[in-house]
């Protein structure tokens, strides 16, 4: 194991901000962490830095407990969200520094930044100033820079966080090109979900300062744990239903939910998609209250009488209009039993 966190654990003013994080990342494993604003990513990244000491547990390098070692000599790469370049250098000045405060000879400092820059597709850019580089190309500066002095784990805070959109989709998708042509460890926090879902083998979904799930992507955003992973995955039709066999009964009526379901009183998710239209005088009776185009699909808000909104998710084609009257059932494949941790 490349990196392991065990019982991981800083308070700030008696707070736990990391609180007994166990956490592993496998050599040529690329993790991102979640979570909402102040769960603690950032410190997690900082602690395996060496950049804020622990109040408990231990990191790890290689097998190796880290505790004493300073930043510097942990032969681990940090590249933050505002880059964070040095504007008064050049390109290739800014790529060159690691290498540089590592004892790199002239010439192979150059051949590094050339060989760099080729690869995060700055060919030719070594003698331009970092000020005058659009958004995208100074990651790509940043990016290259951290990659200079060969780290051996790469860690990103945020990395494209300050992108535009349609940058950040390209970029990324280079980015897991990019890494796994290297064969480079990676650990990154985003509070982008889409972000982190496209760029890890792995999230980690944390809440408070602990890990709230862990799990390749698609297990993750399938098997959410529970209603606070389920909310911050953007997932709102939750609802509070007591399960009897392959059945559960929620404010929205029966409901059925895969074989082998946890029996009992469960938060319930309905995915969107699980939320089928039929005819107005069949299954649950809804108003469709709102409709927002999502490209791929229509989400449609619909309010059933007495009861919390559902979101649907409609072929754009078949998508009724507001105030329009419509039925729903619901399809068990789309139906999570989350566990029964409280809601955020
Ligand atoms: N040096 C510090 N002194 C006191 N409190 C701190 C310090 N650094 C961080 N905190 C607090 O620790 C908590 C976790 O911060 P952290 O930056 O790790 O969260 P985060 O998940 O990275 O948040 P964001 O997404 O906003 O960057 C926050 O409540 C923050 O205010």
């Amino acid at each position: 194991m490349l990196l392991r966190l065990e019982d991981a654990t800083v308070r700030f003013d008696g707070r736990p901000v990391l609180d007994r994080v166990d956490l592993e990342v496998a050599e040529h494993e690329i993790v991102c962490v979640l979570g909402p604003s102040g769960s603690g990513k950032s410190t997690l990244l900082r602690v395996v830095a060496g950049l804020q000491p622990l109040d408990g547990g231990r990191v790890s390098l290689d097998g190796l407990d880290q505790r004493g070692v300073p930043a510097h000599k942990r032969g681990v790469g940090l590249m933050f969200q505002d880059h964070q370049l040095f504007p008064q250098r050049d390109v290739a000045g800014n790529v060159a520094f690691g290498p540089r405060m590592h004892g790199a000879a002239k010439s192979e400092r150059a051949a590094r930044v050339e060989e760099l820059l080729e690869l995060v597709g700055l060919h030719g850019a070594a003698r331009r100033r970092v000020g005058e580089l659009s958004g995208g190309e100074q990651q790509r500066v940043a990016l290259a820079r951290a990659l200079a002095p060969r780290p051996r784990l790469l860690m990103l805070d945020e990395p494209l966080g300050q992108l535009d959109r349609s940058l950040r989709e390209r970029l990324v998708v280079e980015l897991r090109e990019l890494f796994g042509e290297l064969g480079t460890t990676v650990l990154a926090v985003t509070h982008d979900q889409g972000e982190a879902f496209a760029l890890a083998d792995r999230v980690v979904v944390m809440r408070d300062g602990r890990i709230a799930q862990s799990g390749t992507p698609l297990e993750v955003w399938c098997r959410p744990v529970d209603e606070f992973v389920a909310r911050f995955l953007g997932f709102d039709n939750v609802v509070e239903a007591t399960v009897t066999g392959q059945a559960a009964d929620t404010v929205w009526g029966k409901v059925p939910v895969p074989e082998g379901s946890p029996q009992g009183a469960c938060a319930l998710l309905v995915r969107p998609a699980g939320v089928r239209l039929v005819g107005a005088a069949d299954g649950l009776r809804c108003t469709v209250a709102a409709r927002t185009f999502r490209g791929t699909h229509v989400a449609l808000h619909l309010q059933p009488e007495g009861a919390p909104r559902l979101e649907a998710a409609c072929a754009l084609r078949d998508a009724p209009e507001p105030g329009d009257e419509v039925g729903v059932s619901f399809d068990g494949d789309e139906i999570v039993v989350l566990g029964a941790g409280p809601a955020a």
